[in-house]
C-alpha cells in the first residue's frame, strides 16, 4: 500500500523546549492510527502539525518533512485553507458555530465552492448521513447547532468536515468529554468513514484505540517508542516502555 502522508524525522520546539524528537510516521489511506501515550508525551502537538494547526504559535520551530500526496505541508506555497480543507481536524471539545446545523455543514462548502442550493442540500444530507446523525438532525436543520447534545454536536462537527470532501480526518480525543453511548456512535461513525478516508486519532483511552485502530503508535517524551498493528501492539509490544504503559504501571 503506498502511504498518503509521511512525516519524517519531526523535530519540534516551543521556545528551547524539544517537545518532538525526530518522530517518523507514515499513513495508508482507508486506514485508522491511533496515537496513544502519557500526558504531555507530544501527541496534540504531533497531530497538530499535520495541518499546520501550530503556525500562529510564537517561538515555534519544525523540522522535518511532512510529505502528502507527493507534496510538502510545510512548503511556502502552501495554501493553508486548501490543506485544513484536505486535512481537517475534530477536536476534544465538539465547536460547532453557533448558527444552524444546515449553515455549519454548508459553511465550507459556501467559502470554497458555488455550489447551487439544491446542491448544498444534496452534499449536507450526504455529509450528516456519513456522520450518522441524519436521522437525528434531518427535521431541526434550521435548529441552532450547539442545542444539540454533547455526541449530537460532535457528529455535526464531522459532518461540516466532511462536507467539503477532505482526504484525512484529524481527530484529538474527540470522545473524551462525551458520555459513554455518544463515544460509541462516534466510534461506530469512525469505523465506517474509514473505507473512504485515513484516519488518524489521539486517544487516552486504551480500549477505544483496540477497537477501532488498524495501527497503533506509541509516544513517550516526544519520541515515538513504536508503530505497529493494534492487535500486536497490544499483545507483543516490542518495547518494555510500550508494555509497562498499555498495563497501566504509568500515565
Ligand atoms: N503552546 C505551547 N507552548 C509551550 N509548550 C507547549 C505548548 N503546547 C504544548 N506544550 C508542551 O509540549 C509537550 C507536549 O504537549 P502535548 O499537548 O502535545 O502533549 P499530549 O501528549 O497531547 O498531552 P495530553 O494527552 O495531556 O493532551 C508538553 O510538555 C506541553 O507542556
Amino acid at each position: 500500500m503506498t502511504a498518503i502522508l509521511t512525516t519524517n524525522n519531526v523535530h519540534l520546539y516551543y521556545g528551547e523546549k524539544e517537545a518532538l524528537k525526530g518522530v517518523s510516521l507514515a499513513y495508508d489511506d482507508n486506514s485508522i492510527t491511533a496515537l496513544i501515550g502519557p500526558s504531555g508525551c507530544g501527541k496534540s502537538t504531533y497531530l497538530r502539525c499535520l495541518n499546520r494547526m501550530n503556525d500562529l504559535i510564537p517561538n515555534i520551530r519544525i523540522t522535518g518533512s511532512f510529505n502528502f500526496q507527493g507534496t510538502e505541508i510545510y512548503a511556502p506555497d502552501t495554501n493553508l485553507v486548501t490543506l485544513r480543507r484536505q486535512i481537517g481536524m475534530v477536536f476534544q471539545q465538539p465547536n460547532p458555530f453557533p448558527f444552524s446545523v444546515y449553515e455549519n455543514v454548508t459553511y465550507g462548502l459556501r467559502l470554497n465552492t458555488s455550489l447551487k442550493k439544491a446542491e448544498l442540500d444534496e452534499r449536507v444530507e450526504q455529509a450528516l448521513r456519513q456522520a450518522a446523525i441524519w436521522d437525528e438532525v434531518k427535521d431541526d436543520l434550521h435548529k441552532n447547532a450547539m442545542s444539540f447534545s454533547g455526541g449530537q454536536q460532535q457528529r455535526i462537527c464531522i459532518a461540516r468536515l466532511l462536507a467539503v470532501q477532505p482526504d484525512i480526518i484529524l481527530l484529538d480525543e474527540p470522545t473524551s468529554a462525551l458520555d459513554p453511548i455518544s463515544s460509541v456512535q462516534i466510534e461506530e461513525t469512525l469505523l465506517a468513514l474509514k473505507s473512504d478516508y485515513t484516519i488518524i486519532i489521539v486517544t487516552h483511552n486504551l480500549q477505544q484505540a483496540s477497537r477501532i485502530a488498524d495501527r497503533t503508535a506509541f509516544m513517550l517524551d516526544g519520541h515515538l517508542i513504536e508503530v505497529d498493528l493494534t492487535s500486536q501492539l497490544f499483545t507483543q509490544p516490542a518495547h518494555q516502555e510500550t508494555s509497562d504503559y498499555i498495563n497501566g504501571k504509568f500515565g
